[in-house]
């Protein structure tokens, strides 16, 4: 049972500039990615979008990091099995390590890793770059999940309202979940006298970025239909950043909007990480 030499694993180049949804070349690369997960479980993927110095940089940091003492190392504890230190583990072959870093991707979450690891002298250059890398192996995780969900014509319907609010009410099925600014998903639990209300975008950078637009999705189980009735509020003209909203711990972070606008620009970039920073982001 070695490896036999006719098969290989699929190589797709994920770095294309092209990979514009709804292109050809787009859903081409789909069914591709579809394909080499369906028959291989796994593909390699052509990624440019971390650098040659990226690479370096954050092999040279993971050696810098686990050259540190091993007590030191132990303190990377976390709730989640495997999340936290793992050395001399019983199921692990010997001489493995491994240090997770919860919600990578988060500046808040970069930097307590490191003012763990190095708590008295901090360590710059190994936040940025974890955090970097992070950010950019992220950007490839959500683009095959995309790729994987449309190439199966299934709906990711994670998403957060372009309107100023909404307002849902909905029958007693369940199904509706926000997800928290950590990553958490909360199901809303419906009552006839309950409504919810819900921050968009418009709200968002109406707030100069105080207000949260909650990504949300609906998430069904079971036969029983569910019904969900949606008020989306609009404004006509341009939506002013109050002044009040602006100052030296709260910097303009938005443009002056045309609200209709955004929608539309919604509509011909729906995954922009967020619509509102893309169309009138400062
Ligand atoms: O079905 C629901 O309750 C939510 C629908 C929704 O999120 C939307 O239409 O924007
Ligand atoms: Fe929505």
């Amino acid at each position: 049972m070695g490896v036999k030499p006719q098969h290989k694993i699929p190589t797709i180049n994920l770095s294309k500039r092209n990979l514009i949804s709804s292109t050809s070349s787009w859903l081409s690369t789909c069914d591709e990615v579809r394909q080499a997960l369906e028959e291989y479980g796994c593909f390699v993927a052509t990624y440019d979008k971390v650098s040659p110095q990226l690479h370096d940089s954050i092999f040279g940091e993971a050696k810098e990091l686990f050259d540190l003492p091993t007590d030191v190392k132990m303190k990377n504890i976390s709730d989640k099995p495997y999340f936290g230190y793992i050395g001399n583990h019983p199921l692990i072959p010997p001489l493995h390590e491994s240090l997770g870093i919860a919600n990578s991707t988060t500046l808040e979450a970069a930097q307590s890793f490191t003012n763990l690891m190095w708590p008295s002298s901090g360590n710059d250059h190994f936040c940025e770059t974890v955090l970097s890398y992070a950010r950019r192996v992220s950007e490839l995780e959500k683009m095959v999940k995309r790729m994987v969900f449309e190439s199966y014509g299934v709906a990711e319907n994670v998403h957060t309202d372009k309107s100023f609010l909404t307002i849902l009410h909905q029958n007693e099925v369940n199904g509706l979940e926000i997800e928290t600014k950590d990553g958490d998903w909360i199901g809303f639990e419906p009552l006839p006298s309950s409504f919810l209300v819900m921050a968009g975008d418009a709200l968002l950078a109406w707030s100069n970025g105080r207000i949260y637009s909650a990504p949300h999705r609906v998430v069904m189980s079971g036969t029983k239909p569910r019904y969900s009735l949606g008020l989306f509020s609009y404004h006509d003209g341009t939506i002013e950043i109050p002044h009040e909203l602006i100052d030296e711990q709260h910097p303009l972070q938005f443009k002056s909007f045309d609200h209709y606008g955004l929608l539309n620009y919604f509509s011909t970039a729906p995954n922009a990480d967020s619509t509102a920073k893309a169309y009138c982001g400062v």
